[in-house]
């Protein structure tokens, strides 16, 4: 196995050049073996095994600085980088993280998880290097789809005045999550049909140089032109006339022309943009062909592809898909919108009922909300379906376009809560948090997915901006028999009793119940509240309880500062209530990827710890 032989990083430079060929092919094996047991981000790995080997033969680690766009893609690097270990507890609590990690390896130059950072990140060490003239190189891997993100072309605009070696490398799949889409990706597909750089232009260079006394004059002159002629010569103008050069497209399945290629863009003593054309899902049928079904897969069955258990369940997610595609039938008005994940919101489902009415805008989160609020201008009742994670980068946008001007937005912030296996940049745990702050939200969570459709059709026909937030996963089935008609602002009462009272926010539900049961078994009374709006605050029950309560114990999966238990301690001041209040939520760190129950455990959202603090708490408060 020539696998066995790469120990540690640079060891690939030692193989012998027929051995490659057979390490990529030993690679994808381990792969879709050890993906099949854990579930990972198979089909973009698949795709850069040979680009992230002729990345490692072309440079030295740590020494030289690579970044992965996403990172999502980064498994053959860790393999090269002395990690194969790491792979069967890959993305487990206390294992091998699905994304780099500085604190996992000195050759993974910069931590990601959201799109389209690679080139402000590669751009930042570029200018460190050379302000504290270091000799290393750069290198910025970003996929097609991360271009379609903002943030990498304020990067591109910035990386244009670079007079120093700064490479990126385009890794051009044609590929979101689903199929790319707009106008980046038809440029793209223009320069996939360039011929490849290294023979065109030095090809044509050649050529009109031997003409006699004008040839070297002409090739200058040709440079300095706009004309369609120049596409002929350098294909890439966008990045051309920015002052990037381009080279490609070079198959990225080419390791000898890959590393001769990054052996060239070494040599430049400015940004240069090399474009890569890989297969997403390349060696494994099943992902070659359905590239997105193996972009984030569970455990499969590598014969069939099949995933190896199947959720009996419907989720959130699914709840959402099927009630706003019921909505779209009866209203007309309603348009929906995602940032490149029709999918994983749910969005397909409106998407296929309603093409005219589903906007996919790209990685592109800032543009959906200013993009919805325009619509909202326009008298739609635009829908945006995000992450949480990744409406944190719209947050100004969500106060700035939507909410200063009241307009009816309705977020869809999926993913609110643990995720657990993508780990801190993707765990939804700040959203109640920011968008509290925003005058004019409103903000709501389901206890259940009989209220999640509730809220879905509330929200719709909210006149104002209204976010509603609910986790990844199975949808909770219990408190069916509680469905009390949403009424703005107002909480909702499961048992009144005294003493101690429990207020949750959404999927919580299943926990603050345990908790309450526990509590009746060791013969305390206690009432149990849903919180259903996190903001606005509904102070008018608060003040209630207070007459014959001692304690309020807020839960939430949200980090604590700024989040529902702290609006309620808040109000408890504001309004001098003889009531203590105990909140159980995220605390203020970042939570690391593994089992969602684990990742509870770990942070004290499990009801023995609640139990126990909560009677320590209450006898305190009776004894005062
Ligand atoms: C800000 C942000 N939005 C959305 C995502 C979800 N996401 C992860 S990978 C991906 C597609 C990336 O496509 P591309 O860059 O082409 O990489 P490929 O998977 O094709 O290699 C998306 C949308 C994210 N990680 N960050
Ligand atoms: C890498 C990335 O950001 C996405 O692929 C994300 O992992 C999707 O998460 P879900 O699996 O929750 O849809
Ligand atoms: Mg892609």
């Amino acid at each position: 196995m020539v696998l066995e032989k790469i120990q540690k990083a640079n060891d690939i430079k030692n193989l012998e050049p027929e051995e490659l060929e057979v390490l990529a092919k030993e690679i994808r094996s381990f792969l879709i073996e050890k993906i099949s047991c854990t579930g990972g981000h198979l089909a973009s790995n698949l795709g850069v095994v040979e680009l992230t080997m002729a990345l490692h033969l072309a440079l030295d680690f740590p020494e030289d600085k690579l970044i992965w766009d996403v990172g999502h893609q980064a498994y053959t690097h860790k393999l090269l980088t002395g990690r194969k270990a790491g792979f069967d507890d890959l993305r487990k609590y206390g294992g091998m993280s699905g994304f780099p990690k500085r604190k996992e390896s000195d050759c993974d130059a910069f931590d990601t998880g959201h799109s389209s950072t690679s080139i402000s990140a590669g751009l930042g060490y570029v200018a460190a290097r050379d302000i504290q003239k270091q000799k290393y190189h750069v290198v910025s891997v970003i996929g097609d789809g991360s271009l379609t993100g903002g943030m990498a072309y304020e990067a591109l605009n910035n990386a244009a005045h670079v007079k120093s070696n700064f490479i990126i490398v385009l890794n051009d799949n044609n590929m979101s999550i689903s199929p790319n889409v707009g106008g980046v990706s038809n440029y793209l597909s223009g320069l996939r049909t360039a011929t490849a750089y290294t023979e065109l232009k030095r090809g044509v260079e050649d050529t009109l140089k031997k003409i006699p006394v004008k040839g070297e004059k002409l090739v200058s002159q040709i440079k300095k032109t706009k004309s369609g002629l120049k596409q002929f010569l350098v294909p890439g103008m966008f990045f051309e006339d920015m002052g990037i050069t381009y080279l490609g497209p070079v198959d990225g399945h080419d390791i000898r022309k890959l590393y001769k290629v990054f052996s060239e863009a070494k040599r430049l003593n400015h940004a240069v943009l090399v474009h890569v054309l890989t297969k997403k899902g390349k060696g494994y049928l099943p992902a070659e062909e359905n590239p997105s079904r193996f972009h984030g897969t569970p455990p499969f069955v590598i014969e069939t592809g099949e995933a190896k258990q199947k959720s009996e369940k419907d989720s959130y997610t699914d709840v959402f898909s099927k009630v706003i595609t019921d909505v779209g039938k009866k209203d007309e008005k309603v348009v929906t919108i995602t940032a490149a994940m029709a999918d994983g919101t749910g969005l397909n489902r409106f998407a296929k009922h309603f093409p005219d009415r589903f906007f996919d805008v790209g990685i592109a989160e800032e543009h959906a909300l200013t993009f919805a609020a325009g619509l909202a201008a326009g008298g739609m009742k635009p829908v945006v379906a995000l992450y949480s994670s990744f409406l944190q980068r719209a947050y100004d946008q969500a106060i700035h376009d939507v909410c200063l001007q009241n307009l009816p937005v309705v977020l869809a912030v999926d993913r609110a809560g643990l995720v657990g296996s993508d780990g801190e940049t993707h765990q939804g745990l700040f959203d109640l948090s920011f968008l509290t702050t925003i005058p004019n939200m409103t903000i709501m969570s389901p206890k259940n997915r009989w209220e999640m459709a509730d809220m879905v059709r509330y929200a719709i026909d909210f006149q104002y901006p209204i976010a509603l937030r609910y986790p990844r996963g199975a949808a909770y089935e219990g408190f069916k028999e509680f469905r009390a008609p949403i009424e703005y602002g107002k909480s909702e009462m499961l048992y009144q009793e005294s003493e101690i009272a429990i207020i949750f926010v959404g999927h919580m539900a299943k926990l603050a119940k345990d908790v309450r049961e526990e509590l009746k078994n060791r013969g305390y009374s206690c009432t149990l509240v849903n919180a259903r709006f996190v903001k606005p605050l509904d102070k008018e029950m608060l003040v209630q309880l207070a007459a014959n309560h001692r304690i309020y114990v807020t839960i939430e999966e949200n980090v604590l500062s700024g989040g529902f238990g702290q609006q309620v301690l808040d109000c408890v001041e504001r309004e001098r209530l003889d009531v203590y209040v105990h909140s159980f939520g995220i605390p203020d760190d970042y939570v690391e990827h593994g089992n969602v129950d684990v990742l509870r455990k770990e942070v004290g959202l499990e009801k023995t710890n609640i139990v126990e603090k909560i009677i320590t708490d209450y006898n305190i408060a009776r004894n005062e």
